[in-house]
């Protein structure tokens, strides 16, 4: 349903960020998008939805070329930026202009989710709080029940309850056909969330793995001070101890710290990327 092939792009010529990405996301998944400040996630994210477009390469998103623009496309796909604006109309008047554009628009699963997020409806979209604004964003898109979703860092500015409603909604408005694309830093929001997880950096893809093949294939535990028996391909001293990431030689699934799995990627790419080669 998405697909990147052989996908460059630079903000100038001459200095590319992505040089030949080849990336393939299917409809019915979580995708948890992680990188660094500046790994390019936005400008990957952007590149989706025709915001930008590719140096060289293909970008597909539903069958279309996102950079063509064409409602037929931009009615199958919601993008949430990291920073909303919302104009000073109120809720009605809102749902009045942009619902139009989504066939799929249902009314009634956003008085849900605006009631399962706690937004006030009485307000001004413009006179909410900058988090309630976003519930509002949040709420709104998922209502419009497009088949791929793309937010970018959507729990920024979410209180604590808020969160643990956010990861409820959206997986229980997941469906076969449709697709989540989720960039986000706060890795303890997407942890029981994402079915696949997505590495960036360099502009270069450092991961793309189911959760559950990452749980086959590396081990996350808490070892002696003394433990020596495998190469650590990241550590760090936590309230339990020393929690080492290694290759999983054991054999089961390890239950997965995706913090501690960006930085073993980001660390040690190249050991994470052998594991993960076949
Ligand atoms: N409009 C622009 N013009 C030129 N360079 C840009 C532009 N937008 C982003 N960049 C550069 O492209 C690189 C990737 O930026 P991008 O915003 O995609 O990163 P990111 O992974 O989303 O970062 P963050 O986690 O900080 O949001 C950065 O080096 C950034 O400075």
């Amino acid at each position: 349903m998405i697909r990147f092939e052989n996908f460059c792009f630079g903000y100038k010529p001459g200095a590319l960020l992505y040089r030949n990405l080849q990336l393939s996301l299917e409809s019915g998944k979580i995708y948890g998008l992680l990188g660094k400040n500046g790994a390019g996630k936005s400008t990957l994210l952007k590149n989706l939805t025709g915001l930008l477009y590719p140096s060289s390469g293909q970008v597909s998103v539903n069958g279309f070329n996102p950079s063509g623009r064409k409602p037929s496309f931009l009615q199958t796909i919601y993008f949430i930026p990291e920073e909303v604006h919302v104009p000073a109309l109120t809720i009605n008047s809102y749902v009045a202009l942009w619902a139009p554009f989504y066939p799929g628009f249902s009314r009634e699963m956003l008085d849900n989710y605006l009631d399962k997020l706690d937004v006030k409806t009485d307000h001004k979209l413009n006179k909410l709080s900058f988090g309630q604004q976003k519930k509002f964003i949040i709420a709104f898109a998922l209502a419009c029940n497009t088949n791929v979703l793309i937010m970018d860092e959507p729990t920024n500015g979410l209180d604590i309850p808020s969160k643990k409603r956010f990861r409820k909604l959206i997986s229980s408005s997941m469906h076969e056909d449709r697709l989540i694309f989720i960039s986000t830093h706060q890795t303890r929001d997407l942890e029981n969330l994402i079915d696949q997880v997505i590495i960036v950096d360099n502009g270069e893809l450092l991961l793309n793995a189911p959760v559950d093949i990452i749980g086959q294939k590396l081990s996350f535990k808490i070892v002696e001070e003394s433990y020596a028996a495998q190469a650590v391909l990241y550590e760090e001293e936590n309230m339990y101890g020393r929690a080492v990431v290694t290759a999983n030689i054991a054999g089961g699934e390890s239950r997965i710290n995706l913090e501690q799995l960006f930085n073993a990627a980001t660390e040690n790419p190249e050991m994470v990327k052998a594991i993960f080669k076949n």
